[in-house]
């Protein structure tokens, strides 16, 4: 296992920012970390990379206690912090000799070198940091992330605040990542959860709200009903519709009933059944399956 996290609390003064937090990741997952501003996100990667540590609780990452904060652990444990600071006044290669020297990666200047070309800074190398768009100091920072080959990359937040051709070439980067390392990405954007994340931890008000496939979210396994909407060639009684199994509710919007189905239920074919019986043409139907914004809203609302 990479990271376990267990019945983690973190307290800044007297303000609880992790209510007892616990989840584990496995070598090689590749897992979302979703919340609301404030939800306690850049809090719980800070303790995971060692730079914070927690009131309470246990966090091992690659089988290191992460109070310890060793060089080695700190080679095991890649992190862009969501302020990715950096030596504004240094240039790409120099900026990335130096941190690779704290490392004290062997070959350093031959891993700069890759570090660059892997994370497509190539063009913009002999400039100062200072003079990179927000895109390639993004770069940067996954460049000095990954420079000493590390098992667990933490990533917060690392497409923010890049335009769109750049959020899709640092999504397809963290995906080619993925194949051979276990990764924790923060992100405000849920298609990027659905293109790069096989796993999401939604964190709401400092606990853990769901931990699950986006697919699963997505089909309402985890949080409830989903939706149906129906036409018919005229108006049933919304006492009739809701005598169909699996239906929690009907509301007629539009001309056209919107039926609440319960968890985990397929009403389709009981609906025909209805519709038949009692003589009804149905004239359109389409479910809607909740999307991964609904599930999140739901969760971290209230
Ligand atoms: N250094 C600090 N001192 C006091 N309170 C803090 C500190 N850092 C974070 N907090 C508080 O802890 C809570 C969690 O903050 P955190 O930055 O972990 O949330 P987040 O989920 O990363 O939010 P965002 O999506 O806005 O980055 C917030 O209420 C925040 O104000």
């Amino acid at each position: 296992m990479s990271i376990s996290v267990s019945g983690v609390s973190k307290f800044y003064g007297s303000q609880q920012a992790l209510k007892n937090v616990s989840f584990q990741i496995q070598s090689g997952e590749v897992v979302g970390f979703l919340g609301p501003n404030g939800a306690g996100k850049s809090t719980m990667m800070k303790i995971l990379t060692g730079y914070l540590p927690a009131s309470s609780g246990d966090v091992q990452v690659c089988g290191f206690d992460v109070t310890a904060n060793s060089v080695e652990f700190r080679r095991k444990v890649g992190y862009l912090p969501e302020h990715n600071p950096l030596y504004l006044d240094m240039y790409v290669a120099e900026y990335l000799g130096f941190v690779g020297s704290v490392y004290k990666i062997r070959n350093n200047k031959k891993r700069v070198e890759e570090m660059i070309d892997l994370t497509g800074l190539v063009p913009e190398r002999h400039k100062k940091i200072g003079a990179l768009s927000k895109g390639y100091r993004q770069r940067v920072g996954l460049a000095q992330a990954l420079l000493p080959d590390p098992e667990v990359l933490i990533l917060d937040e690392p497409t923010s605040g890049l335009d769109p051709n750049q959020i899709v070439g640092v999504r397809n980067l963290i995906n080619d990542l993925g194949k051979s390392k276990t990764i924790l990405l923060s992100t405000h954007i849920m298609q990027e959860v659905k293109a790069i994340c096989e796993r999401v931890i939604i964190i709401h008000q400092g606990n853990v709200v769901a931990d699950e496939q986006p697919e699963n979210l997505e089909s309402g396994h985890r949080t409830g009903e989903n939706e149906l909407t129906v036409a018919f060639d005229r108006q049933p009684a919304p006492e009739q519709l809701i005598t169909i199994d699996g239906v929690a509710g009907a509301d007629l919007i539009n001309g056209k009933w919107i039926l609440r189905v319960k968890a985990g239920k397929e009403i389709r074919p009981q609906l025909f059944r209805f519709a038949v019986d009692n003589d009804f043409i149905i004239m359109e139907l389409t479910q809607k399956q909740k999307s991964l914004e609904d599930v999140f809203q739901s969760l971290t609302t209230g």
